[in-house]
């Protein structure tokens, strides 16, 4: 029998977990998710998200181990997105009488867009309230963090903040707080979710975390992964340092290579970087996943990216990295395209061009290598990567 987990007096994690989940829309979760949802026991009684479709028996389960499903009065819906509201229909049809309350107007049309109209809709807006009791829930909007419709509901009476998406990660676990797993586990899956599901959205993340800033709690319940309870101040702090999109002097070097000519580039130019004191990282596309990659990316002001010519073209893995990237959006980094060709150097041209469109600050040219480099050459773009590197490096000393 599945149980459900009292997180504060009447409060209870009612989720599902999902320990097998490896990839989550193009995203690798090697440590599986959690699709969170909460009940709270009260004159009315409230269910908050209602888990991706396929976990909504388990939160049947565990919600009837508390009370009479059934008997719900109230389904907040934070976000409409599939692995939160998918058991919403299910849910509406075993409490008939419940209200469902969203974002108004774009949860309201988006709920509506995937369901259909015969769901009982309440919209809200920041600042709208609902008492269920005791309590008073309150509801901030949080635009584009990362859905139009997005919202959080903050519970001042249990000095929680139901916050969905934002300060989520994916992370399935017999534990359900932060100082139950620790800290430095919790945060490599926070910084791996903000990186590829929140990072283009850094103005908008300044502005929701500007909204909360006058709501006081000690706990935040995530939709997806561990509850914050014990580190609640450290995970607001890196929230307001990726939002603010100040990255550490810190260099990834990203590349494939067919015959390693690329790879001999790619290893001289982390030795540049490690020279200048400046940590690096290299990362070979064959064997690192790009949403890997991109937790580095968050925080790395260097980003050299290497390919070398393949029929014209850069490599698809480069060219998939870089696409990748472009829609994430990391903005003020400096850029270093690299790579080897044979008779035309379309491959590191063409990566030039993706980080232009990245809006990185660039070199004149790529670095390129035709053919097999001898050490000589290899020498003289580890001094051409100083020179660059310098112009930026220095500044930040
Ligand atoms: C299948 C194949 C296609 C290639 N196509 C081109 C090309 O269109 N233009 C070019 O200049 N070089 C081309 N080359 C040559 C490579 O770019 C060259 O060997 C380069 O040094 C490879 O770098 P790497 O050792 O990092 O793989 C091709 C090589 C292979 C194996």
């Amino acid at each position: 029998m599945l149980k459900a987990v009292e997180i504060k007096p009447d409060v209870f994690w009612v989720g599902g977990v999902d320990w097998n989940e490896r990839n989550f829309h193009g995203y690798t979760t090697e440590r599986g998710s959690t699709y969170n949802a909460y009940l709270i026991l009260d004159e009315k009684i409230t269910l908050i998200d209602t888990c991706k479709r396929p976990f909504v028996g388990e939160l049947i389960e565990r919600i009837g181990t508390i009370v009479d499903p059934a008997k719900i009065d109230y389904i907040v819906s934070n976000h409409v997105e599939m692995d939160h509201s998918g058991g919403l229909p299910e849910m509406a049809a075993i409490a008939p009488n419940a209200t469902i309350v969203t974002g108004a107007p774009k949860g309201v049309a988006g709920l509506t867009a995937h369901y259909g109209e015969g769901l009982n809709l309440l919209g809200v807006k920041t600042g709208d309230t609902l008492n269920i009791g005791k309590r008073t829930l309150t509801f901030v909007q949080t635009p584009m963090v990362h859905w139009p419709d997005s919202m959080v509901t903050y519970d001042e009476y249990d000095q929680i903040l139901f916050s969905n998406d934002s300060f989520g990660q994916h992370y399935a676990s017999s534990k359900r707080f932060d100082d139950e797993v620790g800290l430095p586990e919790v945060l490599v899956q926070a910084q791996k979710y903000y990186a590829n599901i929140v990072m283009p959205y850094g103005k908008n993340v300044e502005a929701a975390l500007k909204a909360l800033a006058s709501l006081t709690f000690d706990m935040i319940a995530p939709a997806h992964g561990i509850i914050w309870r014990s580190h609640v101040p450290e995970i607001l702090a890196m929230y307001r340092k990726w939002s603010s999109g100040e990255p550490d002097e810190y260099a990834l070097v990203v590349y494939d290579s067919m015959w390693h000519s690329t790879e001999a580039m790619a290893v001289e130019i982390t030795e540049a970087f490690v020279e200048m004191g400046i940590p690096a990282r290299l990362l070979d596309l064959k064997v690192n996943h790009i949403s890997d990659i991109m937790a580095e990316v968050l925080i790395a002001r260097y980003i050299a990216v290497g390919s070398p010519t393949l029929n014209k073209t850069m490599m698809p893995t480069v060219s998939a990295f870089l696409c990748y990237m472009r829609g994430l959006a990391p903005a003020g980094r400096v850029g270093l395209p690299f790579g080897s060709y044979g008779w035309a150097p379309m491959g590191p041209n063409e990566v030039y061009q993706q980080l232009e469109s990245c809006k990185f600050t660039l070199p004149e040219a790529p670095f390129t290598h035709q053919w097999v480099e001898d050490g000589e050459g290899l020498n003289h773009l580890h001094d051409a990567v100083v020179d660059f590197v310098s112009l930026f490096h220095d500044k930040v000393q």
